[in-house]
């Protein structure tokens, strides 16, 4: 897990490594139909050689990992054991870590989310993890101040990949729910106004077309990274990436899971899948 003793914070931290490796974050997504097809069992050691293998392939070229959650609690225990040594064998790997856990709940439930994801010294600690704001923004104020205090980060959700997202995420118009959640990010990245950038992020999908465009939303003006899914199995390619996210596209980190991981298990072949998707960043 990585200290808390970071001289940058998160935000800073994942624009270097997008400066230095190019703006990926590579999604580790153990769906069972995977692991068969790498012929391995749907099991918590299926899983621990899945994630090392991947981990392995991707560490030089990504600036980040996701490893996606719920394809770990799956297994129980000992899933969650395989995503511990995950979190752990990627600081030794020097990649940044942003666990897909999309946790939300009311304050005082908040604060055990954040203290598992976030605190210095807890088996699941990542560099960053996912939240949904949608008991409010304000809900998530423990993961927002633990990450803030120990040089970690995280990503709300505003506008969501899935085409379902539309029925929550644009109501209100010109004041629209995603809007203020991107307001409130922004607000929120003033207290890391002597960073490159800030430590709370925001996901949009790479596929959400015009949306930003048509509901008024002011990426740019953020100051935190745009974590991006919809890359490959969802059908987003970079040139949607650059029209949709236009001047706000430097903070952009795309990311994939099954177009890259569906080239496994072979680690070159992971490589070279991981290299064709930088290559149209
Ligand atoms: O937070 C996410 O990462 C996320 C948000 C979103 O709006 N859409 C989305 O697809 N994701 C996650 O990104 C990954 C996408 O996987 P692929 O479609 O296989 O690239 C999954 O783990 C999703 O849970």
């Amino acid at each position: 897990m990585p200290s808390s003793n970071e001289a940058n914070g998160f935000g800073t931290r994942l624009a270097e490594a997008m400066v230095a490796k190019g703006p990926l974050c590579v999604g580790i997504d153990p769906h069972p139909g995977l692991l068969a097809a790498w012929g391995l069992p749907d099991s918590a050691q299926g899983l621990r050689t899945f994630s090392q293998t991947v981990l392995e392939a991707v560490a030089p070229l990504a600036a980040a990992i996701k490893p996606q959650v719920a394809l770990y609690e799956r297994h129980g225990s000992a899933g969650l054991a395989a995503l511990e040594e995950l979190l752990e064998s990627s600081v030794q790997a020097g990649v940044l870590t942003i666990a897909d856990a999309k946790r939300g709940d009311i304050g005082s439930t908040m604060a055990g989310y954040a203290d598992a994801w976030l605190r210095d010294g807890s088996a699941l600690a990542a560099d960053s993890v996912t939240l949904s704001p949608y008991l409010g923004f304000e809900s998530l104020r423990p993961a927002l101040d633990l990450a803030a205090s120990n040089g970690r980060g995280v990503f709300v959700l505003a506008l969501t990949s899935n085409p379902e997202g539309a029925s929550v995420q644009h109501v209100g118009g010109n004041e629209s729910v995603a809007k203020r959640i991107v307001q409130a990010a922004a607000l929120e990245n003033q207290r890391y106004a002597n960073e490159t950038l800030g430590s709370v992020g925001l996901v949009v999908g790479a596929t959400v077309g015009t949306a930003l465009t048509e509901l008024g939303i002011d990426l740019a003006s953020v100051n935190g990274p745009i974590l991006a899914p919809g890359l490959g199995a969802q059908g987003a390619t970079g040139a949607d990436m650059r029209a949709t996210f236009g001047a706000a596209y430097p903070a952009v980190l795309g990311t994939s899971s099954r177009g890259i991981l569906a080239a496994g298990p072979d680690i070159s072949a992971l490589r070279q899948a991981t290299t064709e998707t930088l290559k149209g960043l």
